[in-house]
């Protein structure tokens, strides 16, 4: 297998370049889709969190309140360790998981682990490459309040929840620009493609 990791500030088009590979071929593990699964209704890390933030932030079809405790932990760091020590373990061990049975199924594929909080997790760094999707702060706040609808001052609290762009920049092997537009970023993605895979078989 060829494993890359590849993350970016929320809204930086991160997924966007991961689903263009796995359009190509990869094989896309989604951390942002893990965190859901280990909190789904009946799951240890879902009473954890209710013990922690309340037994309201479980709804009546026992789903949890996304948007409750979302406003409960961004602009609340010391909230936010709390929820990240519940969640991030589980998170941890079921990408452990997902990516051995992707190396079963398929021994040559090109796994790309589509993870917002690389840096910020300080996983030990078995990647092949450590790729980072990057456009400035004030860009992705804009592209969060038009597309996602989020007020400003709750795109600025999750920009402030993560670490600056300077430090993503900092453990990259390659920078995506996604500065211009949504055609010129799946451009580069597929150009990312073709040297991730020359890499792969070079490994090979
Ligand atoms: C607080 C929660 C319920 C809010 O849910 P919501 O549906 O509003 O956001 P969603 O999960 O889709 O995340 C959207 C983006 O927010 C950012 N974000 C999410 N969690 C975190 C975090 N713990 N720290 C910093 N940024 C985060 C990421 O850029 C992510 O891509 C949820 O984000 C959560 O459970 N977070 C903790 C788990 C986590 O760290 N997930 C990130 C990948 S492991
Ligand atoms: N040049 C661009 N490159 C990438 N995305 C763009 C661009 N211009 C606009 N967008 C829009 O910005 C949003 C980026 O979303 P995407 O889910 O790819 O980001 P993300 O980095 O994965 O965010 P998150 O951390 O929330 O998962 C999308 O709505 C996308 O259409």
């Amino acid at each position: 297998m060829y494993l890359v990791a590849l993350t970016g500030g929320i809204a930086s088009g991160k997924s966007t370049v991961a689903k263009r590979l796995a359009e190509h071929g990869a094989v896309r593990i989604d951390a942002d889709q893990l965190a859901r699964e280990v909190v789904e209704p009946g799951t240890d890390a879902l009473q954890n969190i209710a013990n922690t933030f309340g037994e309201q932030l479980v709804l009546p079809d026992g789903s949890l309140d996304r948007a409750s405790l979302g406003a409960a932990v961004f602009g609340h760091p010391e909230q936010l360790v709390k929820l990240n020590a519940i969640v991030h373990p589980a998170v941890q061990q079921l990408t452990r998981e997902r990516i051995a049975e992707a190396e079963a199924a398929d021994p040559d594929a090109i796994i790309v682990y589509d993870v917002p909080l690389l840096v910020e997790g300080k996983l030990p760094h078995p990647f092949e490459q450590v790729i980072v999707v990057s456009a400035p702060d004030e860009l992705r706040i804009d592209r969060l309040i038009t597309h996602r609808g989020m007020s400003r001052s709750d795109a600025e609290r999750r920009i402030a929840s993560q670490v600056s762009e300077a430090e993503r920049l900092a453990i990259a092997d390659i920078v995506i620009d996604s500065t211009g537009t949504l055609a010129d970023t799946l451009t580069r993605a597929d150009a990312l493609w073709l040297t991730l895979r020359a890499q792969a078989e070079a490994k090979a």
